[in-house]
């Protein structure tokens, strides 16, 4: 791992192109409002699909904020450098968006009214997208070979530490009616289903009208054209679209074009003993690759 692009903040990994100690200090301590709304994911699990999804819900289906505004400071991630930076120019109510496991949360979260929806995607393919995320941004170590990134995976010596660490802290949330819980693999089944569980979760109250128009402006191929949400307005020196662009497949099931069976198997063992007792069945659990 190269020196000064990473730092550690209770043992898990952030890339210093984005968090300093200042700005995790800065999310510590910030003052969470009753009506704030958090997206919460594991990098790569569909952060920016919902960064437009949400403050068109929140707006009933005005595009202005998702065409003039860039994702990260229209739903700035709480525990980046940003948001110190952009926070004030939020209206209410504000959506935040942030990858941080719950017990890290802000101290005045817990005792909010604040929501949350945490979305969650199959692991496969969120380390298949953090691997073509890594060939292509320059900020991190090149993954190497699939296999020795899957290691790494799998160890949660990668960005935010293991996926199952942060999809159990979630799941474990004392958070009652506050928290909505989807997969990205049910938004892309049915969108229009998604926007409405939303819309109700937030108290929207959306038309069917304004769902269709929200469902256009985020289907993955307007939102690939949106230069406010697919990270072209990155120079291409930090973040180089021709080695991988960041809006790349969108699509579930990807990992079968990736994992041998012996990686799929390695992979399913070591996820299915961690997570061991959730109790917790997902959209993926009954795939397996095909020889
Ligand atoms: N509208 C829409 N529809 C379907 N899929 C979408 C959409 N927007 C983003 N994406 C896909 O989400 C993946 C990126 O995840 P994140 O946005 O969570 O990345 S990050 O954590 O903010 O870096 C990345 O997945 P992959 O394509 O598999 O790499 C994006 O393509």
């Amino acid at each position: 791992m190269s020196s000064g692009r990473y730092l550690l903040h209770h043992g898990l990994l952030l890339p210093t192109v984005a968090h300093t100690k200042e700005s995790l200090k800065y999310a510590q301590d910030f003052h969470v409002e009753d009506t704030d709304v958090f997206v919460v994911t594991y990098p790569k699990s569909g952060t920016t699909w919902m960064q437009e999804i949400i403050p068109l819900v929140l707006n009933g289906g005005d595009l202005t904020p998702v065409q003039t505004i860039p994702n990260w400071d229209r739903v700035p991630w709480l525990e980046e450098t940003r948001t110190a930076l952009v926070v004030d120019h939020l209206t209410s109510p504000r959506a935040l968006a942030t990858h941080l496991p719950y017990q890290l949360m802000p101290a005045s979260f817990f005792s909010s009214k604040a929501k949350v929806i945490y979305v969650t995607r199959n692991p496969k393919d969120v380390m298949v997208s953090s691997y073509h995320f890594h060939k292509m941004a320059s900020f991190l170590d090149d993954p190497g070979t699939f296999e020795e990134f899957m290691d790494k995976f799998l160890k949660g010596k990668v960005l935010f530490g293991k996926w199952t660490d942060h999809v159990k802290s979630w799941r474990h949330a004392d958070l009652g009616d506050r928290i909505l819980h989807i997969t990205y693999e049910e938004m892309n089944q049915d969108l229009h289903g998604a926007l409405r569980r939303f819309s109700d979760f937030l108290g929207c109250n959306l038309s069917e009208e304004a769902i269709d128009g929200i469902a256009h402006q985020c289907c993955f191929n307007n939102m690939r054209k949106n230069s406010m949400s697919n990270y072209s307005l990155v120079p291409q020196n930090i973040m180089d679209s021709s080695k991988s662009p960041f809006l790349r497949k969108g699509i579930s099931g990807d990992w079968k074009n990736h994992f041998s069976p012996e990686q799929e198997a390695q992979f399913s063992s070591v996820i299915a003993a961690e997570m061991e007792g959730e109790s917790l069945s997902f959209p993926w659990d009954l795939e397996c690759v095909c020889v």
